[in-house]
């Protein structure tokens, strides 16, 4: 619950005293500047958001603060600049709001609002205030409670903590563009393209590690490792200490002590002085230009206003190239540049389509250039879909079956906790199996990788007249599935327990034949099984196989170019399994941006 209560004494704020409320708020002239960044995580009652907009847009206005402001049920965070002659004001009404009572106040540079030159100029033009559905979207189905978020360490008990000789892990909870130009020395990078796939990497980078790890969390300002600490408690881990304020407090506390900054180079920062030198906690240059990879820190975004993606790019790359990401967005923007405005909006709106996967700050994925950053900017895990939206997508396919589908995923969802639920493909991608066994015409399909028989019976109530043999090493999933296939009277499914290799040379020493094989068991037999079938006659050829998996979160990427991870085993194992398709010609094949990534292969 929130109350927007005013003490008595409080200030009464003219909305009207720093700007005229009939023109559009962008204020001239306010003086010096205070940056100002804050946030709060609190209970905001989601009735109560847009009054609450309102009334911060009106008040703020009056004080002539710029920023931006967002706001939402978890609570508020806000990146602002405050004039200095109305600084005093502005902290008294923050006292005023009851629900922002720890909120930390970090103070950063003092800038003037007359100041032109790109170092020192205004990132804010005008005040938005904006009510989100979250302030850090975590695109988590739960909530994460927030009552245990780890250690909260001040930025002189991190800078003794990271000096102490104790073994510890260093997760960065930012994304790999903040990363390449400054971190924390040791700490290991979330390689994601936004906040929501800190999870699946999260839990990568700490296979295995003992519950007891010291986590050692930070980000910019503090607000997404809270988020990171909260889900590291709830998964387990007992040592999570997180920096208070993050590397902006860090950063100003070793500055007013002299101390030698553990953080090397410069700390990205989300408005438009982006990594500039403001930023810079130490000299390092440690990103590198996205084309020639020489040294450099200077973030720009693609001058073709319709890609904008977000490359580090080196003062002669960006004037070889106009500060276009590439040759081809150059061309683009000369040739939008030579057209008239409205031959450039119609060119843009034709167009725009060819850059809409460009939707977050990015680099692009060049394999030709070994200084490429890699990573997914498609968000093809299913845990990044909403379940709404995968509902759907299931609902909205229209795909003839015997309907027993949705009862057999309720059998699983009574019988399985949520965990064992994502081992399963999703209703939207049983929807497309469904599609393909029907319009590939197939009669007789082999599956590896049962576990509870949610995709072979997908596949087998999609085929009346057609069979689906199984197979699984987990005795308790065979012997689950068994039971509900006699409970729910299928007898076109068969399952085997044994391992997917094995039963494979079985049928085809017994002269079985399929056509379409569904391979969804452990990864290190997919290229195995792919040799197996292309050596054997129980694919023929003219069949078909899938492969689930195959773009691994968008891991396969940094491994196919040999950066990823050792820790990604999987990950090295699925990029390898594509590069021995993709060079056989024993198949033709398409890699499927879809869900986790699937591989069609038809047999020669
Ligand atoms: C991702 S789950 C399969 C999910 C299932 N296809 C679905 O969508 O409902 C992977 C399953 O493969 C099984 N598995 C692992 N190695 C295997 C192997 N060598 N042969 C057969 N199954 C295997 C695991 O026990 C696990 O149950």
């Amino acid at each position: 619950m929130w109350s927007l209560r005013r003490s008595v004494g409080a200030p009464r704020v003219a909305a009207t005293r720093l700007f005229s409320s009939r023109s559009p708020y962008r204020p001239q002239n306010l003086g010096m500047l205070q940056y100002i960044s804050f946030y709060q995580y609190t209970q905001l009652e989601a009735a109560s958001l847009p009054r609450l907009r309102n009334q911060l847009l009106q008040d703020w206005q009056g004080l002539g603060v710029m920023g931006r402001v967002y706001i939402a049920e978890e609570g508020i965070n806000a990146q602002i600049t405050v004039p200095l002659s109305t600084l005093g004001e502005f902290q008294a009404y923050l006292k005023t709001l009851t629900w922002l009572d720890d909120a930390l106040l970090n103070l950063g540079a003092v800038l003037d609002h007359n100041d032109t030159t790109p170092e020192g100029k205004c990132p804010f033009h005008t005040l938005h205030v904006r009510v989100r559905p979250h302030l850090a979207h975590d695109g988590l189905d739960k909530a994460l409670p927030m009552a245990d978020r780890g250690q909260e360490l001040t930025p002189a008990e991190w800078h003794d903590q990271l000096s102490s000789p104790t073994p510890k892990r260093i997760f960065d909870c930012r994304n790999y563009y903040e990363h390449d130009v400054g971190r924390f020395e040791g700490a290991e990078r979330i390689m994601v393209d936004t906040f929501k796939d800190t999870w699946a990497s999260l839990d990568t980078l700490l296979d295995g590690a003992p519950k007891d790890t010291e986590c050692l969390i930070y980000c910019t300002g503090g607000i997404r490792c809270e988020k990171v600490g909260a889900y590291l408690k709830t998964n387990g881990y007992t040592n999570v200490k997180r920096l208070q304020g993050g590397i902006v407090h860090y950063g100003k506390y070793v500055r007013e002590q002299s101390l030698p900054s553990k953080f090397r180079g410069r700390n990205f920062v989300f408005d438009q002085r982006l990594s500039n030198d403001d930023q810079a906690l130490t000299d390092d240059v440690l990103g590198q230009c996205y084309q020639c990879g020489g040294p450099t820190n200077t973030h720009v975004n693609c001058s073709n206003t319709l890609c904008h993606g977000l490359i580090l790019q080196c003062d002669a790359c960006h004037a070889a190239l106009d500060g276009a990401c590439s040759a081809r967005c150059q061309d683009i923007k000369h040739a939008m540049e030579a057209m008239a405005a409205d031959e450039r909006k119609a060119f843009a709106k034709a167009n725009a389509h060819a850059f809409a996967h460009h939707l977050v700050p990015n680099a692009r994925v060049r394999p030709g250039n070994p200084q490429h950053r890699a990573f997914s900017t498609y968000h093809i895990r299913d845990a990044t879909m909403s379940p709404e939206l995968n509902d759907y997508v299931a609902d909205l396919s229209a795909v003839p079956t015997s309907g027993v589908l949705p009862a057999w995923r309720a059998a699983i969802a009574n019988d399985f906790n949520d965990d064992l639920m994502q081992k399963m493909v999703s209703p939207g991608q049983a929807k497309l199996m469904q599609f393909l066994v029907q319009a590939l015409d197939v009669t007789s399909v082999l599956e590896v990788g049962c576990f509870t028989g949610y995709s072979a019976v997908a596949m087998a109530s999609a085929l009346p007249r057609g069979r689906v043999t199984t197979c699984d090493i987990d005795a308790a999933a065979v012997a689950w599935t068994r039971a509900q296939l006699a409970a729910h009277g299928i007898e076109n499914v068969t399952v085997e327990e044994r391992p997917g290799l094995d039963l494979i040379a079985e049928m085809a020493a017994a002269k079985a034949c399929v056509d379409f094989v569904f391979v969804d068991g452990a990864k290190k037999d997919y290229v195995p099984i792919y040799d197996t079938l292309m050596t054997t006659d129980l694919v023929t050829p003219g069949g078909w196989i899938l492969f689930d998996n195959t773009l691994f979160r968008g891991q396969v990427v940094e491994h196919a170019y040999g950066r990823g991870s050792p820790k990604e085993k999987t990950a090295a194992q699925l990029a390898a399994f594509n590069a021995h398709v993709a060079a056989d010609a024993r198949s033709r094949n398409v890699v499927l941006p879809l869900y986790d990534g699937l591989t069609l292969v038809q047999k020669m």
